[in-house]
């Protein structure tokens, strides 16, 4: 059962218009804000044998977008392809059916929903479905994923392994920029990503509503598929469309990775919009720490000059801070800070 008698978008019967409740405020809106698409986001060929450029090419795109898209990536396109259809298909499920399909774990590993998790609290609502679930260790949790449509599992689990390995190589790229050390990012603070599936359904007015709220990720990194047009960063006060490029993955900072590297990189604000003619997917893989890990600045990132300027807090007590005030990045912020308590 859905929130407050909520539906998903993705099965409303007639969309001739954006419900009052869907409708955001003037200045949240997209609007007619010109995005340039201009290729501003770089996009980083991962299999280039200079090493120190690559990395050098990484720390770059991290410091001043914090994002970047990669090609040459080594995962499989028909691995990408065909989980987006089958979450595609998923979506495409009634809405009991989705439900009953993601009901298998009493400790809510996996769960479906409408516009956020917080749909009942929430000023406004976006246009999205998500599916969400832990995918690391494998073994630990596909025996709760849906078993719907047809071959799920083996499609999904093939993605989510190529992710962990995808992940785990940019990271020792990061950490080797960021003079951290090898392995880093490779225990506890990598341990427990989640898979996100947001769907976007074509939505009849564009310019009222987005698809997802202006946000940083709660997260190490992510790594984000996506088949069409709809993501857009904040860059210096303007708003930049990551245009989708063909077996393309678009990699953004998180909070735990600012905490961690003192801001040295910054989470970057990002935002979906939807479009009228089409449905929109992304697939994103939300590298979370273990619960208890601590997150805190790394020693070799604070001197004297450079103090700490977040405090030490364990990854769940973040998370569940985070979440009241996700949409809301000052409050995020303010609440990471050490000159608050
Ligand atoms: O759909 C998108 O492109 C954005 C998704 C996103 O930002 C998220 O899942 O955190
Ligand atoms: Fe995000």
């Amino acid at each position: 059962m859905l929130q407050g008698g909520a539906k998903f978008v993705s099965n409303w019967e007639t969309v001739e218009s954006v419900p009052e409740s869907y409708v955001y405020p003037p200045e949240k809106r997209p609007g007619n804000i010109v995005v340039p698409m201009a290729k501003a986001i770089p996009v980083i060929d991962l299999s280039i044998r200079d090493r120190t450029l690559l990395v050098r090419k990484i720390l770059d795109a991290s410091k001043e977008f914090g994002f970047f898209q990669i090609i040459n990536h080594g995962v499989s396109k028909k691995v990408s392809e065909e989980t987006m259809r089958i979450f595609k298909e998923f979506h495409a499920m009634s809405g009991p059916e989705k439900a009953k399909e993601c009901s298998k774990d009493p400790n809510r590993s996996c769960r479906v929903y409408t516009s956020s998790e917080n749909y009942t609290k929430e000023q406004v609502h976006c246009w999205r479905d998500a599916l969400i679930f832990n995918c690391h260790p494998l073994e630990k949790y596909v025996h709760f994923w849906p078993q719907k449509p047809p071959k799920y599992r083996e499609v999904v689990g093939a993605y989510c392994m190529a992710m962990r390995k995808l992940v785990l190589e940019i990271l020792e790229l990061m950490s080797e920029g960021l003079g951290l050390g090898k392995g880093y990012f490779g225990g506890e603070m990598s341990e427990n990503p989640l898979l996100l599936v947001n769907h976007y359904p074509p939505c009849p007015n564009p310019s009222l509503t987005l698809g997802l709220s202006q946000h940083c990720d709660p997260s190490l990194i992510t790594i984000l598929f996506q088949d069409v047009n709809g993501l857009q960063v904040l860059k210096d006060g303007q708003w930049i469309g990551v245009q989708p490029i063909d077996n393309a993955f678009v990699v953004n900072i998180g909070f735990v990775l600012q905490i961690i590297t003192n801001g040295k990189l910054q989470a970057a604000e990002h935002r979906a919009v939807t479009n009228s003619k089409t449905s929109r997917q992304s697939l994103t893989y939300l590298v979370y720490p273990k619960d208890e890990a601590m997150m805190e600045p790394a020693k070799c990132m604070i001197n004297e000059a450079n103090p700490p300027r977040y405090r030490s807090l364990n990854f769940k007590d973040f998370q569940r801070n985070y979440l009241p005030r996700a949409v809301d990045t000052k409050a995020v912020m303010q609440y990471i800070e050490t000159n608050q308590s």
